[in-house]
C-alpha cells in the first residue's frame, strides 16, 4: 500500500492555496513537508487526513490508513493518561498501551488526569495515541511543539520505529527531526490569486 496525492489543490476558508501538488510514500518512508507559515502544510494535511475535501486532484491509500495529530491534542481532560490511551486503542479495535505508555515516558504519569498535564506531557500523550491506533500512516502537524530535546528525542525514535515496521508518515515541521526522510517544498505550489473558489466547505476551522 502507497500513499499517493496527485495533482492536488486545495483551499482553505474558500481561498485556494496550493494547486498541483502530487507526492507519492512507500511504506517504510518518511516525507518531511516544509514550507514557510501560511504556506498551506496544515490545509494539506487536512485534507490528506480527511477533515476537508480537496478542491481537485486525487489521494489514494487514504481510507482507514491514517492517524492524525493536529494543532489540538485531542485528548480527554477529565481521564486519566492510560484511560485516555485505552479509549483510543478500542475506538481502533486495538488493545495493548504499554508500548505506546513506555514509548513516550508516560509510566510515572498514567494515574493522572490529561487536564492536569502540562503542554509538552499533553503533547506526548497526544503522540502516544498515534501507536494505539494501529493505523499504517501518521499525518502530523507540528509535532513537537512544546516539546524538550529528550521528548523529541522520544518522538524521532517512535517514528523511526513505525517506519521499520513498514509504516509511513507525513509530517509538517520547522525543525530539524534528524529522521532519515525525504523533504517535499510546498512553495512552488502556491495557488494563483485568481483560483478562487466561493464558499468555504469544511467540517472543521
Ligand atoms: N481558519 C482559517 N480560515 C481562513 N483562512 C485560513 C484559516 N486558517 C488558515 N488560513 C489561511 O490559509 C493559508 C494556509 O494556512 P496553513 O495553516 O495551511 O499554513 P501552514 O503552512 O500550515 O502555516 P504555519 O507554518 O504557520 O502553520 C494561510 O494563508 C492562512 O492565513
Amino acid at each position: 500500500m502507497t500513499l499517493c496525492v496527485t495533482d492536488l489543490a486545495v483551499a482553505r476558508g474558500g481561498v485556494p492555496v496550493l494547486d498541483g501538488v502530487s507526492f507519492a510514500i512507500e511504506p517504510g518512508a518518511a516525507l518531511i513537508l516544509r514550507g514557510p507559515n501560511g504556506a498551506g502544510k496544515t490545509t494539506l494535511l487536512r485534507c490528506i487526513a480527511g477533515l476537508q475535501p480537496p478542491l481537485s486532484g486525487q489521494i489514494d491509500g487514504a481510507d482507514e490508513t491514517i492517524a492524525y495529530a493536529g494543532h489540538a491534542d485531542g485528548l480527554k481532560a477529565m481521564l486519566s493518561v492510560r484511560e485516555n490511551l485505552t479509549f483510543w486503542a478500542q475506538v481502533f479495535g486495538q488493545r495493548d498501551i504499554t508500548e505506546a505508555l513506555a514509548a513516550y515516558d508516560l509510566e510515572p504519569l498514567q494515574d493522572r488526569l490529561a487536564g492536569t498535564l502540562s503542554a509538552g506531557q499533553k503533547r506526548r500523550l497526544g503522540l502516544a495515541r498515534l501507536m494505539v491506533t494501529g493505523r499504517p500512516i501518521w499525518v502530523l502537524d507540528e509535532p513537537t511543539v512544546s516539546l524538550d530535546a529528550a521528548a523529541v528525542g522520544l518522538f524521532a525514535a517512535a517514528v523511526t520505529a513505525h517506519l521499520g515496521a513498514g509504516g509511513m508518515a507525513l509530517i509538517a515541521t520547522h525543525i530539524d527531526l534528524g529522521l532519515k526522510a525525504h523533504s517535499f517544498d510546498i512553495t512552488p505550489f502556491r495557488a494563483k490569486p485568481s483560483q478562487r473558489s466561493g464558499a468555504s466547505d469544511e467540517a472543521f476551522l
